[in-house]
């Protein structure tokens, strides 16, 4: 057994670097295990080439360390990604890489998590000792691909959208984008650009925003009700889009923001795939019938042959895996069981950074709650020690 210095975090994307931050402002030690030989694993390996932050910078930056005023309002990947390891570097922060966290457990004697670390480039085991556990595991953990019938049969390739990079190896290609979230909707956008036939499922209703919509919405939020805000943004972008239930795309009952809130669905924020529709250079089908071989049929009769398949259906998070006494903190789904606002906090020193469906918002007011929460449990301790 190793003693640990006090917190022990999982994952050294941006809601572990930014909690370690948090603490460290404090002066509460805390080591981070990431799997990955790199922090912010998912910027680097699992996200697509023309990616860039759909949110203004104002929103996105961590805890303690603003983007400069020479930065886009709009952040692209790479310059997201030098701003991490920045990040890394200012704060003096020493994840420990290839480390797959592969169980942790709640001593009830020691009133300790034991942390079970495995070194990935020597396969060696450590456990290791915390007082507090933090889950940075990430929301979007493991990509999700829905099981279904007939899926088997189809001989082309298949990827889910955190493998894609580009359109360029679909060349020539008639590619089926299923889901259209912010992933799909790039996604079969990117494969147009590409000289790709391109068509997405559309299955379910869904809001139409673009950045600038998003941003006067984020900034009157402050100032005034979901429902007035949202009633305003839906009016502008009827306005901007017109009725597009014709093209396929109807929208929620329940405006962008009070459900992004509540369920955590972000709108879809066009980056042009829209124009492709109306144009009908990117098709939209409904729900998928059934796949046999190549041939798709749709919920409302329509057929069409494909050469690939595109799965944006989403991520999963996996920390019930290696959680064994998950039940302190989250559901069967590996998600918080309580509801926002007190979706970071658990019971016997464990804690949720990046759970809250609010992206880098939500990571940094978690950092500085989770911090805050720590101090004054760890002083108390201390404390009562002397
Ligand atoms: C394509 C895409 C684009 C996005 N764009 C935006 C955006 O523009 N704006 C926004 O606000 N949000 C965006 N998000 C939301 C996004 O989830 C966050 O921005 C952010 O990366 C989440 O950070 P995180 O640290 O919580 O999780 P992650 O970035 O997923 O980091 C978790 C880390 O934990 C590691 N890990 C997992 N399990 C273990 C284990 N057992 N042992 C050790 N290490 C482990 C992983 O390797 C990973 O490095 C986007 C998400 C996706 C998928
Ligand atoms: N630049 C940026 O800022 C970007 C941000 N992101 C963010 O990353 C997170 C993940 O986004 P994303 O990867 O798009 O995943 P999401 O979970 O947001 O979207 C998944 C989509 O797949 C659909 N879906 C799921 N199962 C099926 C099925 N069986 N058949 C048809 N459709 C299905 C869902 O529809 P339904 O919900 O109706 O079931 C939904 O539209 C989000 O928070 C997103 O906003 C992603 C890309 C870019
Ligand atoms: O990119 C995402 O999915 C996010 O979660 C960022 C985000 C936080 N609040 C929002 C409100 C509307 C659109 C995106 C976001």
């Amino acid at each position: 057994m190793l003693e640990l210095p006090v917190v022990a975090i999982v994952g050294a994307g941006p809601s572990g670097l930014a909690t370690a931050v948090s603490l460290q402002q404090l002066s509460i030690p805390s080591i981070i295990f990431e799997k990955e030989n790199c922090c912010a694993s998912l910027w680097k390996n699992r996200s697509y080439d023309r990616l860039k932050l759909h949110l203004a910078k104002e929103f996105c930056s961590l805890p303690y360390f603003r983007f400069p005023t020479s930065t886009p309002k709009y952040i692209p990947k790479q310059t997201f990604i030098k701003y991490m390891d920045a990040y890394v570097a200012k704060f003096k922060l020493k994840p420990l890489y290839c480390r797959f966290v592969q169980s942790a457990t709640f001593n009830t004697s020691l009133k300790k998590w034991a942390v079970e670390v495995k070194n990935t480039t020597t396969n060696k085991i450590d456990v290791y000792n915390a007082q507090f556990l933090i889950i940075a595991s990430g929301e979007n953990s493991e990509g999700f691909i829905p099981d279904l019938h007939g899926l088997d049969s189809f001989p082309g390739e298949i990827i889910h959208s955190s493998h894609y990079k580009s359109g360029d190896h679909f060349h020539g290609k008639r590619a089926l984008v299923v889901g259209c979230g912010n992933s799909g909707m790039e996604i079969a956008y990117d494969l147009n650009n590409n000289g790709v036939d391109s068509s997405i499922v559309v299955k379910n209703p869904v809001h139409i925003l673009n950045e600038e919509l998003v941003y006067v919405g984020m900034k009157l939020l402050k100032f005034f009700p979901f429902g007035l805000v949202d009633r305003l943004v839906m009016f502008l972008a009827r306005i901007k889009y017109g009725d597009l239930s014709k093209y396929g795309l109807r929208r929620p009952e329940k405006g962008p923001f009070i459900l992004k809130a509540r369920t955590g669905r972000s709108p879809v924020i066009d980056v042009g795939t829209i124009d492709k529709i109306k144009k009908g250079e990117i098709k939209v089908f409904p729900g998928l019938a059934k796949i046999q071989g190549n041939h798709v049929t749709f919920e409302n009769g329509e057929e069409k042959d494909f050469d690939t398949m595109v799965f944006a259906t989403g991520y999963r998070s996996t920390a019930n895996e290696w959680l064994k006494d998950f039940y302190y903190v989250l559901n069967e789904e590996g998600m918080p069981k309580a509801k926002f606002p007190n979706h970071w906090k658990g019971e016997n020193g464990l804690y949720c950074a990046g759970f809250s469906s609010r992206g880098l918002v939500g990571i940094s007011m978690d950092a500085d709650a989770i911090a805050d929460d720590i101090f004054n449990n760890y002083m108390v301790e201390n404390v009562k020690e002397l």
